[in-house]
């Protein structure tokens, strides 16, 4: 046997021995009962002098000590038992066919016999249910020791004479009112006492029998033994037989037997009051009890409701999310989605579980209340039903005491008259006062049980009340239930719903799975292609990085070879420089020279600037003849003196320009440098150095040292981004003194493509700003000759040659003669 079973049953028979002992304050002698919960020693500890276990055996009617008496069987028992308590019990016990155990059990051995014993016991004399109801075994047990009254129509309950019938009460007939009647005949045959034996009147009357007899019927044992029934049936006959002689005397032991039987009613009567008060606060506390259980039932339907509200709209919540995930996934990565994706359909799948196991859990819950509810309301009918019988022994106990009363009045009526009739003798009228004190007495303990009665009745009002609120509750909760099952039938139906919901979901996130499952394939094709590009791409960066390398290497080879041409470079310009001074000193001695030169040049300057101071005072006093003319013209005409004013500024400024050329010398050199034309290499110049004094170095990289470098020197060198206004400006000063008689002849001379042309023309379609000198000159020319108009006129002509294979040829000549050089007189011209 396990030891949880043995723990159930040891708590069993603990129970049932509490249950039973309760009554008659523990063990009778004042034994204190094993605890609720005992443990082996507990119950090793309480049962170990035998006194519980007696006091057990009397409260199930059967007397241990007479029963230890009986037969030769039992005393042999006993003495093997041992004596005392222990042994008394094991006697009558064995006596009973029930499973004994050894006294040294109760010292150090298993308390498991003990146990077993105890619930024989039980077995033997339970083995009925109280009105055909089923308990539980505490409440069996209390019940039993409840005594509930039970009807019967048993011929035993009624006397021999026919008398009015008493209802039966079997908790007030017998202790233990499950006994059967086979069970109580076979321990009042073992104890010798047989209440019908002594209490049944077979003939005569109880004032003719004798003392012996009524001093064994007033034996304890005896009244204990004896059904209520019985001890009311010897009271009413007592009574009936003094209202029927009308004697006026009880005789003494009759009175005192009469006194005992009523005393013994009225002990039971007040062991069945201790009852109904200890089962008030149990029936209390169980509806208590009941009412916290359906409280926290409905707590916890409740709280159902709540997981399954909140899981409703978790799915949807959750729905809601993987829709706003669905939409939001074009942006993440198809991996991670599906990774997502399974997540999230794992963790519905386990939020669907739990819905399931949640639902089953409140279906089993739903059955246990219903159950427990049902077996609850049996149970309230049964106490109800109890409650019943209790009032209605209370009617009939309140019958039984008026009935007594009233043969009380007959009784003392019948006295009355025999006093009137009879002389009594002193000794009668003493034995009558005496008879009388002890009626007055016990019409005095009878208004004691009355009052008790009457408290009685209160209690069961009260019990009432309180059965009727516990009903009121009981219905209130029954609604409860009933309401709680709608709930569960609509939760039912929601979960159904969000079930279909979930398999809906699950159909679509396992389209969309597939969705993104082809999405991945796909993207993860479009990688693998975007991969073998890279690497492609990788290839040709690696083969660029090892061209870039070579061209690194071969620039820096470049470099190297220009730096050693740097260095060799600058070796040449330290020899130049050498070369330069040397040339300075000779140029030095040059200019020494040149000065010589000039200073005469300067004489002879000086002898024509002299001859240019008379040339110029006879064109001054012509000047100022004509200015004289001039005015008087003007005092004539007043209009001409602007022009003429015009006229001499620039006569003025000619005569300047004349003496800047004569100064600079006749030929001049200007070097005008082209600038790249598209699709030249910018970086392929060899212009080196350009001076603003004319100087310009050219580099020729085909040579080394000093041949390497050219140093040239212009009048002027216009840079490449010098304009064409720019070169016109140049040698304006000389075009315009052709107007003043000077010949002047412009030409370009360069390679191919140098810009000749540009210069002198300028580009095809040009316009103003891009004209080249021939144009600007000609336009300057014009415009000097026209706003000179008035005073001096100008004959143009042009002629247009061509030199070419050192052939010169007319351009503009009509024939073969005249094209060809040397030109005819009228070409001259
Ligand atoms: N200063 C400049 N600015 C811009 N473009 C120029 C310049 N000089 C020359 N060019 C351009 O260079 C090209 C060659 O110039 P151009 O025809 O004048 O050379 P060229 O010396 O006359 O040649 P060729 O001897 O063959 O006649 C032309 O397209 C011209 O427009």
């Amino acid at each position: 046997m396990s030891s949880a079973a043995a723990d159930r049953r040891r708590a069993e028979a603990v129970a049932w021995l509490r249950a039973l002992l309760r009554g008659c304050g523990g063990g009778g002698g004042g034994q204190p009962l094993p605890p609720p919960h005992a443990s082996e020693d507990d119950l090793r500890a309480a049962l170990a002098d035998g006194a519980l276990l007696c006091a057990a055996l009397r409260r199930l009617g059967c007397d241990p000590a007479a029963a230890s008496n009986e037969g030769t069987g039992s005393a042999a028992a006993a003495a093997a038992a041992g004596e005392g308590d222990v042994g008394r019990f094991l006697a009558a016990v064995e006596r009973m066919g029930l499973p004994g155990f050894s006294p040294s059990d109760l010292d150090t051995g298993p308390v498991s016999s003990v146990v077993t014993c105890l619930l024989a016991l039980r077995d033997q004399f339970v083995s009925h249910d109280v009105g055909g109801l089923s308990c539980s075994l505490p409440e069996k047990v209390m019940m039993q020791s409840m005594e509930f009254p039970r009807k019967e129509n048993d011929p035993g309950t009624q006397n021999s004479e026919g008398r009015r019938k008493i209802p039966k009460n079997p908790a007030m007939s017998e202790p233990s009112s499950p006994l059967s009647q086979t069970t109580l005949s076979s321990i009042s045959r073992h104890a010798g006492h047989s209440f019908h034996d002594v209490f049944q009147l077979r003939q005569g009357r109880y004032s003719d029998l004798p003392s012996s007899k009524i001093s064994e019927m007033m034996k304890s044992t005896s009244l204990d033994n004896a059904p209520t029934q019985s001890l009311l049936s010897v009271v009413n006959v007592i009574l009936d037989e003094l209202v029927e002689t009308k004697i006026g005397e009880i005789p003494y032991h009759l009175a005192c037997l009469l006194r005992k039987v009523i005393l013994e009613i009225e002990r039971r009567i007040s062991t069945q009051a201790e009852h109904i008060r200890n089962i008030i606060p149990v029936v209390i506390v169980a509806c208590m009890q009941q009412n916290n259980l359906m409280k926290a039932r409905e707590e916890k339907y409740k709280s159902r409701i709540r997981v399954l509200e909140a899981l409703a709209s978790g799915t949807s919540d959750q729905t809601h999310v993987n829709s706003n995930a669905t939409n939001g996934k074009a942006h993440v990565s198809p991996d991670h989605a599906v990774h997502q994706m399974k997540m999230e359909k794992d963790k519905t799948e386990d939020k669907k579980r739990l819905a399931e196991k949640d639902v089953v859990l409140l279906v089993k819950d739903k059955e246990e209340d219903v159950t427990r509810l049902t077996k609850d309301k049996e149970d309230m009918a049964k106490l109800l039903k109890d409650k019943e019988d209790i009032i209605r022994l209370m009617k009939e106990k309140e019958e039984m005491v008026w009935m007594m009363r009233e043969k009380e009045n007959m009784v003392s009526l019948n006295n009355g008259r025999v006093e009137d009739k009879h002389q009594l003798t002193d000794k009668d009228v003493a034995n009558s006062a005496k008879y009388r004190n002890e009626i007055i007495k016990l019409m005095k303990e009878k208004e004691d049980s009355n009052d008790t009665i009457m408290k009685l009745n209160i209690e069961l009002e009260a019990m009432k009340s309180s059965y009727e609120g516990t009903r009121i509750l009981l219905d209130s909760k029954k609604k409860e239930v009933l309401q709680l099952l709608m709930d569960k039938e609509s939760i039912e139906y929601i979960v159904s719903q969000l079930k279909q919901e979930l398999a809906i979901e699950r159909s679509s996130h396992q389209t969309h799975i597939q969705e993104l499952d082809t999405r991945a394939f796909q993207a993860n094709n479009k990688l693998e292609q975007r991969i073998k590009e890279m690497e492609l791409m990788l290839e040709d960066s690696k083969t660029r990085v090892r061209d870039l390398e070579e061209l690194l290497e071969s620039r820096s080879q470049t470099w190297e070879q220009k730096e050693i041409r740097l260095n060799q470079f600058i070796g040449l310009q330290i020899q130049n420089i050498q070369d330069l001074r040397l040339s300075s000193v000779s140029i030095r001695h040059e200019i020494l020279h040149c000065q010589k030169r000039w200073s005469e040049e300067i004489c002879d300057l000086g002898q024509s600037l002299k001859v240019l101071t008379n040339a110029a005072e006879n064109y001054h006093a012509t000047l100022e003849e004509n200015r004289k003319l001039f005015n008087e013209v003007q005092e004539l005409k007043g209009c001409k003196a602007n022009s003429i004013a015009h006229l001499y500024a620039d006569i003025l400024k000619y005569q300047l320009l004349i003496l800047y050329a004569y100064l600079s010398g006749n030929i001049r050199v200007h070097c005008r440098i082209r600038p790249f034309l598209p699709g030249e290499d910018q970086t392929s110049t060899t212009i080196e150095y350009v001076g603003d004094n004319g100087e310009l170095i050219l580099a020729n990289p085909a040579k080394r040292g000093k041949e390497g470098h050219k140093l040239f020197k212009f009048n002027k060198v216009l840079g490449p981004s010098a304009s064409q206004d720019e070169v016109f400006k140049e040698i304006q000063p000389l075009i315009r003194s052709v107007l003043d008689g000077y010949n002047v002849c412009i030409f370009a001379y360069g390679q191919t493509g140098s810009g000749k042309t540009y210069t002198m023309t300028g580009p095809e379609n040009a316009t103003e700003k891009d004209w080249g000198v021939n144009y600007r000159a000609l336009n300057d020319l014009f415009h000097i000759s026209r706003s000179r108009r008035d005073t001096v006129m100008y004959k143009v002509s042009v002629q247009m040659i061509e030199i070419y294979n050192e052939q010169i040829h007319d351009l503009l000549g009509n024939s073969g003669s005249e094209k060809k050089y040397p030109f005819g007189s009228q070409a001259l011209k």
